[in-house]
């Protein structure tokens, strides 16, 4: 995939998120929810009951309305999801800067493709008999972090010769991650003529069953909240953590970030700007999800300004922090 010979390589980096249809049509994008939403990572109910409504309910009327969604954000030069090509963005760049260091960077989609398993088995080709697997998601959940290492292992089950494998937790409050934050809010801001009321700190959700059976995830986002806030020397009144991207009956992570922000109008909050620091890519919940769902919520209610901040995508500051994350995680194998 690289442009960057990686024939003499040892250590192999896979940088992991989480999925992408092939195209933008119906079955492409059935294909690719049901592999998603038939991980029991994901969905925690009996297949018994869950996948009759799946395949029957979900997978029927879902797909041509998010069909419809991917449509507008399709990368149309590399035929790809966003997702796809800014993760394989970050990998190209890093591959650059980590190849004197005889590592080699691949990228992979935890659903659709490039799968897990198809490039485990290229870094073994290449010579990489110790991998790190970076899921890269800043805030660890079972739903998307565990999942990524149970597909990892699952690869490595069917393996006489097994690499030996690294997993990556979580980087919620890593020092370069608050500070590659801060700055692109900052340069972000010096743009904007009207200075926003709020920033907001929107995560993806998570339904409140999943938190109560013990899943991390709800404090990892407090714990990038926190971190944000004191480096930028904002309140939890100014900077305020919400959710966003429920999905099914369950009752979800909150504030949702659609009743906050039909709030504040009423409030005299009229301009605001809106984060996604748990995705380290834009993607469709970003760019259709807040940046323009959103976006029309907030100005139809009576908002001024909406200020969508781009994640950190492959931004300088992103590339530093994986490259801090890689060679603290590999200490001892070089
Ligand atoms: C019960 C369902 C879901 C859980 C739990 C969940 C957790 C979760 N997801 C992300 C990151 C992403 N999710 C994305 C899309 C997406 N997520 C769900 C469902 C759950 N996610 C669905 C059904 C979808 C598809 C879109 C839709 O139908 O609304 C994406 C975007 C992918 C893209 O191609 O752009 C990301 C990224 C996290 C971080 C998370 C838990 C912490
Ligand atoms: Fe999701
Ligand atoms: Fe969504």
């Amino acid at each position: 995939m690289n442009n960057v010979e990686c024939n003499s390589s040892k250590i192999g980096v896979l940088l992991v998120n989480l999925g992408t249809p092939e195209g933008t049509d119906y079955w492409s994008i059935r294909r690719y929810l049901s592999q998603f939403l038939s991980d029991k990572r994901v969905i925690e109910l009996s297949s018994f009951l869950w996948q009759p409504i799946l395949q029957g309910f979900v997978l029927t009327f879902r797909p041509r309305r998010l069909g419809r969604s991917y449509s507008r954000i399709w990368d149309k030069k590399y035929n790809k999801s966003p997702l796809a090509v800014i993760t394989q963005s970050q990998a190209e760049a890093l591959q650059i800067d980590l190849n004197k260091q005889n590592i080699c960077i691949e990228w992979a989609m935890r659903y659709g493709k490039p799968s897990i398993e198809q490039k485990i088995e290229f870094l073994q080709q290449q010579g990489c008999d110790r991998i790190l697997l970076m899921p890269l998601y800043p805030q660890y959940s079972a739903t998307t972090t565990a999942t990524v290492n149970d597909e990892a292992f699952r690869v490595l089950m069917k393996k006489r010769i097994q690499p030996a494998l690294r997993t990556l937790y979580s980087f919620a409050d890593h020092p370069d991650y608050i500070h590659a934050l801060h700055q692109t809010i900052q340069t972000h801001l010096d743009k904007l003529s009207t200075p926003p009321d709020r920033i907001l700190l929107s995560f993806h959700g998570l339904p409140i069953r999943y938190v109560n059976a013990g899943d991390p995830y709800e404090q990892e986002c407090q714990k990038t909240a926190v971190a944000l806030r004191k480096k930028m020397g904002k309140s939890k009144e100014y900077m305020p953590l919400v959710y966003q991207s429920r999905f099914g009956p369950d009752k979800w992570l909150g504030p949702n970030i659609a009743d906050v922000i039909k709030e504040y109008p009423k409030q005299n909050i009229r301009n605001i700007a809106v984060i996604a620091p748990g995705f380290m890519a834009d993607c469709l919940e970003t760019k259709e999800e807040i940046d323009h769902e959103y976006r029309e919520t907030f100005l139809g209610e009576g908002g001024e300004g909406f200020t969508y901040i781009p994640c950190l995508n492959d931004h300088p500051l992103a590339l530093e922090l994986l490259k801090k994350i890689i060679n603290q995680e590999i200490q001892g194998w070089i």
